[in-house]
C-alpha cells in the first residue's frame, strides 16, 4: 500500500508502529501540512480544525494513498462521506505529562510551556504555582526549547513521549484534572469506504481502542469541539468512567461519571450542552 503521513518523526513512527502489524512492504509517503509549514504562530491563529490532515486526507479521497496514518487527537470530527476511520489502536497512553528540564531545582514559581488551550486553562485553573507560556512546533522542537532553558518545564502527551523518548523522566498528570483531548493517543488510519483494502486495514483495529475512540468522537461532535476549544474528553473503556471538562465563556462543567454505553455517554452530552446553554454560542 501507499501508505501518507505527516513528515513528523512520531507521524512516521506511529505510521512504523501500523505498517508492524499489518505487516508485508509499504510506501511511506510523507506529507508537509499546512500545520508542519507555519512553525510560529499559534495554532488557533493558522486556521481551524484538521490543520495537519486536511491535505493528506484530499491525497486518500483522490486515490493518490491507499490510507493514511494520523493522530487521533488530529482528526477532525467530520470527515468526507466517502472517507472512513477502519482502524484505530494504541488507546492507553492519553494522560498528558510534564516534563522537566534537566538541570532544574527548587520548587519555587514555574515557567511551563504549552500549546494548547486546554492545557492552559488546565494549568491556571489547578497549578497555582506554574506560570503558562505559548509553545509551538513539533516534539523534538518542543523539547529542545525546553532544554534551552526557555521554559522551567513543558506539558505535552504521553503517547509522545512514550514513542519518540521512552527513557527521558517525566510526571504523569491526574486525568480527572488534566482531562486529556478527544482521541489523544490513539492511532488512527483512514482509507476510502470503498478501498480494496478495508478489510486488511481493519484487522490492525483493537477492539477496545475503538470504544474509547467511538464515544469520544460522539462527545466531541456534540460540542462541535476542534482543538482550539478549551474542552477535555476522556472515556476509559476498562473503568467504564467518562470524563468531561467543559469550559464556556464563564461556565465550567468538571465531571466524572460512569457510563456503559455509546447511548449513555451521548445521553450526559446532551443534558451537559442542554444546561450550559451551548447552543447560544
Ligand atoms: N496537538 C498536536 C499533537 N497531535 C498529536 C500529538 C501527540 C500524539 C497524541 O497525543 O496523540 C500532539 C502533540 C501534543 O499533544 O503534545
Amino acid at each position: 500500500m501507499k501508505i501518507g503521513t505527516r513528515e513528523s518523526r512520531l507521524a512516521l513512527i506511529q505510521t512504523e508502529m501500523f505498517t508492524n502489524i499489518l505487516g508485508g512492504n509499504h510506501e511511506i509517503v510523507k506529507i508537509r501540512s499546512k500545520g508542519d509549514m507555519d512553525r510560529e504562530r499559534p495554532l488557533k491563529e493558522i486556521g481551524g480544525q484538521g490543520l495537519f490532515v486536511n491535505e493528506i486526507n484530499r491525497m486518500v479521497l483522490n486515490g493518490d494513498l491507499d490510507c493514511a496514518v494520523h493522530s487521533g487527537k488530529d482528526l477532525p470530527t467530520i470527515l468526507n462521506k466517502e472517507l472512513e476511520v477502519i482502524s484505530v489502536f494504541d488507546w492507553k497512553n492519553y494522560h498528558d505529562v510534564i516534563v522537566f528540564r534537566g538541570d532544574l531545582e527548587g520548587t519555587g514559581r514555574m515557567k511551563i510551556g504549552t500549546s494548547s488551550p486546554r492545557r492552559e486553562e488546565q494549568i491556571r485553573k489547578h497549578a497555582k504555582n506554574w506560570d503558562v507560556f505559548g509553545l509551538r512546533g513539533n516534539i523534538d522542537t518542543r523539547l529542545n526549547k525546553l532544554d534551552n532553558g526557555n521554559y522551567d518545564g513543558i506539558v505535552l502527551s504521553e503517547a509522545a513521549m512514550v514513542r519518540m523518548y521512552p527513557s527521558r523522566d517525566y510526571e504523569i498528570l491526574d486525568e480527572s484534572i488534566f482531562v486529556p483531548a478527544p482521541g489523544q493517543g490513539i492511532i488512527a488510519v483512514i482509507a476510502r469506504k470503498d478501498s480494496p483494502n478495508y478489510d486488511d486495514i481493519k484487522i490492525t483495529e483493537d477492539p477496545t481502542a475503538r470504544k474509547r475512540w467511538d464515544v469520544e468522537r460522539r462527545i466531541s461532535g456534540i460540542f462541535n469541539m476542534g482543538c482550539s476549544v478549551p474542552n477535555g474528553i476522556l472515556y476509559n473503556p476498562e473503568t467504564e468512567f467518562l470524563y468531561m471538562d467543559i469550559n464556556i465563556r464563564e461556565n465550567v462543567i468538571s465531571i466524572r461519571i460512569k457510563v456503559r454505553t455509546l447511548q449513555e455517554a451521548e445521553m450526559v452530552a446532551r443534558n451537559v450542552k442542554e444546561i450550559m446553554n451551548y447552543g447560544d454560542y
